[in-house]
């Protein structure tokens, strides 16, 4: 088994009858999908919210209920991937340009358990491009102005075209090398009028899993 699919299936254990479940995107959430989809297949009864079009379609090919923000004001547990965790379970998400919505349900959850393979997990944050959602009106300046933050930084691209994300914005990626202080890049990305949400999960994730090649699997909470 991969990892990816070791720390999901051990994500998925948490998931209880009647829980409302948040849907994470990529290719280790959708390890967490099939394996939700194969218990539901079973009996399990649950309604799911989906961070992506793409998961979305994924969970009803496999016949999970899906439900809105309509109908729920709270979500049981959502399990979700990540692009790099820390011990201190701060994230950088957003690597499939689905950020935005994973932080809304995030932030709605009761509990965030975050699925990763060993190669995520990091001592500090900033390997890895930090995935920032622009709004195209004025994304010129907007990207001048995270330039001036100290990144480089590039639009995101996808068959020669501009990355466009589920909700008709651009992904500027940002290399700021290693991120001393998180909370204050958070607090200086949240000041720029045309950036709509960054890849910074801050004190929201509850546990990480991390699935290793050799078959193990490990769980951090915030405590450790
Ligand atoms: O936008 C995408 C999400 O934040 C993903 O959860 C993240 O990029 C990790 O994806 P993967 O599990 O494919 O590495």
């Amino acid at each position: 088994m991969n990892p990816k699919q070791i720390a999901a299936e051990k994500a998925v254990e948490y998931i209880q009858d009647n829980m409302i479940v948040g849907l994470g995107t990529g290719s280790t959430a959708y390890w967490a999908i099939q394996s939700i989809g194969a218990r539901v297949k079973a009996g399990l009864r649950i309604r799911a919210i989906a961070t992506s079009v793409e998961s979305q379609n994924l969970a009803q090919e496999l016949g999970i209920p899906l439900v809105s923000f309509t109908e729920i004001d709270e979500i049981d547990v959502t399990i979700d991937g990540a692009d790099e965790a820390d011990m201190n379970l701060q994230l950088i998400k957003g690597g499939g340009g689905a950020l935005l919505r994973e932080k809304i349900v995030a932030a709605a959850s009761r509990k965030l358990i975050i699925v990763v393979d060993e190669s995520k997990l990091v001592q500090q944050l900033g390997r890895f491009d930090l995935p920032v959602e622009v709004v195209p009106f004025g994304c010129e300046m907007t990207l001048r102005k995270l330039d001036r933050l100290g990144s480089t930084v590039h639009f995101r691209t996808a068959n020669g075209e501009r990355f466009l994300t589920d909700n008709g914005n651009y992904i500027a990626d940002c290399s700021f090398g290693r991120i001393d202080d998180p909370g204050q890049l958070q607090h200086h990305l949240n000041n720029i009028p045309g950036v709509v949400d960054h890849g910074l999960f801050l004190n929201m994730a509850d546990l990480v899993i991390a699935g290793y090649s050799d078959g193990n699997v490990k769980e951090f909470d915030r405590f450790n």
